[in-house]
Formats: C-alpha cells, structure tokens, sequence
C-alpha cells in the first residue's frame, strides 16, 4: 500500500523529516507515537501534499505509484484521506455540498456516475448516524462552529463517505469526550477491510485500546526511531520516550 524509502522534508527551510522509512501492507493499521515536535503532522502534510512541505529526499510508493509526483487533489482521488488534526472551518460551504462535490470527484475518477442527491442524502445521514452526529450539522457550513470533538466526528464521517485506501488519522483522539471516542473507535474499525490501511497518529495509548494496531512506531527527530507491536505503546506510556533516545544513541 505504502513504501517510504529514506524520505526527507523540510518547513520554512528546516529539515524536519530526516530518513524515514515505513512500509505499510493493505489491510494494517500503523499506530505512530512520539514527543511533541518530531514530525508526526509533518509526515501525514508530506503525504497529502500540502503546500509549504518540501520534500529534499527519498521516496513514497502508494499503491505502486510515485506519490510525490500527484497533486494533493490527486492524491486524494487516489484514495488518501487525512483526517486533520486541526480540521478547517470553510464558512459558506455546507458540509453536504462539499462531502457531494467531494465523493463525486472520488467516482468519478473511478469511473462511477455520481450518486443523485436523494440517494447521497440519505448515505450521508447513515454515516452521520454512525459517528453520532445529528443530521444538522450536515447542513451548517463545514466544521462552522463545530466543537473540537465534533470537528473530529465529521472528519470520520468524511472518511466513511470517501471510502480511502489508506487513511491518516491525525490525533483524531484529541478533543474527544469517553464517548466520543469510543464512538469514533468505531467508526475507524468498520472502515477496517482487508484492502484498506491506517496511520492513526496518537499519544495515548488509551486510543490504542479502542484500535488495535499492528504496528506501532515511535517517530522523534524526524526518523522511526523504534518499531513494535501493540505492546510497544503500554511501554511508552509506562516510561515516555527517553529511554529510546539512549537506546538509540
Ligand atoms: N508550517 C510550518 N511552519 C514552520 N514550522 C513548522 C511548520 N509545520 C511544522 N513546523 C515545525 O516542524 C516541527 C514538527 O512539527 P509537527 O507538527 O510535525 O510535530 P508533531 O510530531 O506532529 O508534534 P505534536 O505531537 O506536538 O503535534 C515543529 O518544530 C514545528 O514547529
């Protein structure tokens, strides 16, 4: 699904992604844990595509393809879905107009009619159903005056609409009451399939719980620093992350 090989990224010209490496199967969920600052955001904007992220080195396969030659929109036509960890508020746009415009595009480029506005209503109140969210905020302008922890919700029902091969999912725990996150736990594992692919970005390992990775991975100063399996994670909450830095120093 994924293959990054020795990337690295800069921001206002820093370096901050340094030689990562990171190989994701389809069908696995990859938790990455790791201090505030080393990159993890940084990592899920290279792969989107952002502006202002500047990649120096290396290189990013997605699904056989060079990632880094494909516009953002492309990328997300493609099927890559970041689930922002500050999602943005585009008052005037109703979140239904743009959750449409949105999976249309994905259709589209895959060769599917757009779904007619009854049927995409109605889809859409499912997936609304499923994160908890009332019908309203379908309505309102997208994230327009959302709560933190509503903002996330509408990220995982975007997510839901979009149906992505791969999904980044980044501190989509943040924010979120008890409920919420068990809400949005489960949201993300109906989404799991044999052919579609997780990064949840995290620094609880409570989240983890909820969805249990194959993988975790401690990213710090812009490098995988340690690979585990889920019980890497009940390590870090345990004994933080200076431990690895001796280790790896
Ligand atoms: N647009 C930007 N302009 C300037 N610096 C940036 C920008 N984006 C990221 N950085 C810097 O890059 C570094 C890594 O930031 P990033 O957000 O990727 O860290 P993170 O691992 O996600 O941290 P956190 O756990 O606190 O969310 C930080 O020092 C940050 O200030």
């Amino acid at each position: 699904m994924l293959s990054i090989k020795d990337l690295q990224a800069k921001v206002e010209e820093k370096d901050i992604i340094k030689g990562l490496n990171l190989n994701i199967k389809p069908g696995e969920v990859h938790a990455i844990m790791g201090p505030n600052g080393a990159g993890k955001s940084t990592l899920g904007n290279v792969l989107s595509g952002r502006e202002g992220y500047e990649v120096t080195g290396g290189t990013v396969e997605f699904k056989g393809k060079d990632l880094l030659e494909f516009e953002p929109e492309e990328r997300a036509r493609e099927g890559l879905f970041l689930a922002f960890q500050y999602p943005v508020e585009i008052p005037g746009v109703s979140n239904l107009e743009f959750l449409k415009a949105s999976v249309d595009a994905v259709r589209e480029h895959r060769g599917q009619d757009p779904l007619d506005s009854v049927s995409f209503l109605k889809l859409a109140r499912e997936k609304c159903k499923a994160v908890n969210l009332d019908q309203n905020f379908l309505k309102r302008g997208v994230n327009e005056g959302f709560s933190g922890g509503e903002k996330k919700r509408n990220e995982i029902m975007q997510m839901m609409l979009l149906e992505p091969s791969l999904c980044i999912l980044d501190e989509t725990d943040s924010g979120l009451d008890i409920d919420a996150l068990q809400v949005v736990a489960d949201g993300v594992n109906s989404q799991r399939s044999p052919d579609r692919s997780f990064i949840v970005v995290t620094h609880y390992q409570r989240l983890l719980d909820y969805i249990v990775p194959d993988y975790v991975h401690v990213l710090a100063n812009g490098r995988i620093v340690k690979s585990g399996g889920k019980e890497l994670a009940l390590e870090l909450e345990e004994k933080g992350y200076s431990w690895i830095d001796e280790e790896v120093v």
